[in-house]
């Protein structure tokens, strides 16, 4: 169930041959980098703001401006613009009853359909108080959601916000402990937002908390050129399972992250979509590849991105420059490494 695709994943699927976009779609594969409120099908979200701006006439300017935006295929200058299409995008998600809409379809995008996107999802979002419903109730409506899945095909990784003031991070991993403590299928805690902002010495205490419920931790790090060194080495010593993007690690904090083989989440479209990466042929996936690091294949927002993790697995496959040209059985292997990074199963 996965609507149409543009963009560099689409043009690489649509130049393989059969034989691989079968072998594509048969890999297991899992998807551990996908953010809930990015991944909304855009025909979702099109009904939905059709339905509020019914209900909300005063304040439906910054939606409409995010789904005519999101309709016609973001152009972004810099990352940075990236997280002003949120807004209009919270408006619509922001009571029990559209959350638990969005949520339902953006799991049966990845996991429904006679060729499921992926074997296996971990999907992650914000915990988001608004004057409808607590951040309690925010994890609870999407585990609710997640949970009609059976355990080994979906779990929840818990977000904290690098705007987010110390209580509220505090706030945020109390639930994730809590909620796994009582056995719902909380697996994580990530870092996400954008990258030039909040004081990551203080979230110590969070991931150590995290860490001793028993809680998997991935960071977004060096997403940026911005992001300074000693930022990036106060993320590794907070000892992250995984890594979101690591796009700019210098020579020390690639040392150690090879050192500690924390697997690396790739996202090959939000990359060159946020400029980060100019040109597939210069993306640190080859690093990667080249020192055999674990690495995953992620989507990370499938609505702005209008892409699929079929897609950015046919960018491993398909020839240069369309693709990386990487082997079946290098593809093979790559899928097989997100397998054994789960937090979950
Ligand atoms: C492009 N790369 C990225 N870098 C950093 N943070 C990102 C992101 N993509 C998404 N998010 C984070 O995920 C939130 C939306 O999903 P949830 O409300 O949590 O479900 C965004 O507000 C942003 O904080």
């Amino acid at each position: 169930m996965v609507g149409q695709i543009f963009g560099p994943g689409a043009i690489a699927l649509e130049s393989l041959d059969s034989s691989q976009f079968v072998f594509i779609n048969a890999l297991p594969k899992a998807e551990l980098h996908a953010h809930l409120n990015g991944c909304i099908p855009i025909s979702e979200l099109q009904q939905m703001a059709h339905e509020y701006q019914r209900s909300n006439k005063d304040s439906s300017d910054v939606v409409q401006k995010a789904i005519v935006q999101l309709q016609n295929g973001v152009v972004l200058e810099k990352i940075y613009d990236f997280f002003d299409l949120f807004p209009g995008i919270y408006a619509l998600t922001s009571d029990p009853a559209s959350l638990r809409r969005a949520t339902r379809t953006v799991l049966a995008q990845f996991l429904d359909g006679p060729t499921p996107q992926c074997a296996y999802l971990e999907l992650r979002s914000t915990p988001r108080e608004t004057a409808q419903m607590s951040k309690l109730e925010y994890v609870q409506t999407v585990l609710d959601e997640v949970e009609r899945y059976p355990k080994a095909r979906v779990a929840l990784i818990v977000s904290l916000d690098r705007r987010m003031s110390v209580e509220v991070a505090r706030e945020c991993v109390q639930i994730a402990s809590r909620l796994k403590s009582e056995g719902r299928r909380v697996v994580g805690v990530d870092l996400c937002g954008d990258p030039k902002a909040g004081d990551m010495s203080l979230f110590a205490e969070h991931f150590a908390q995290a860490k001793q419920a028993g809680l998997g931790v991935t960071l977004h790090i060096a997403e940026t050129l911005d992001n300074p060194a000693d930022e990036i080495l106060q993320l590794l010593s907070y000892s992250p399972d995984r890594l979101g993007h690591a796009t700019f690690l210098n020579d020390e904090a690639k040392a150690l992250v090879r050192q500690n083989k924390s697997c690396i989440e790739i996202c090959l479209s939000s990359n060159l979509f946020c400029k980060t990466v100019t040109k597939l042929e210069d993306h640190h996936i080859r690093y990667y590849l080249q020192h055999d690091h674990p690495i995953t294949i992620c989507t990370d927002d499938t609505l702005p991105f209008r892409n699929s993790l079929v897609g950015e697995y046919a960018l491993l496959l398909a020839k240069q420059p369309l693709g990386l040209g990487l082997s079946e059985d290098e593809v093979r292997r790559i899928a097989e490494m997100g397998m054994a990074a789960r937090f979950g199963v």
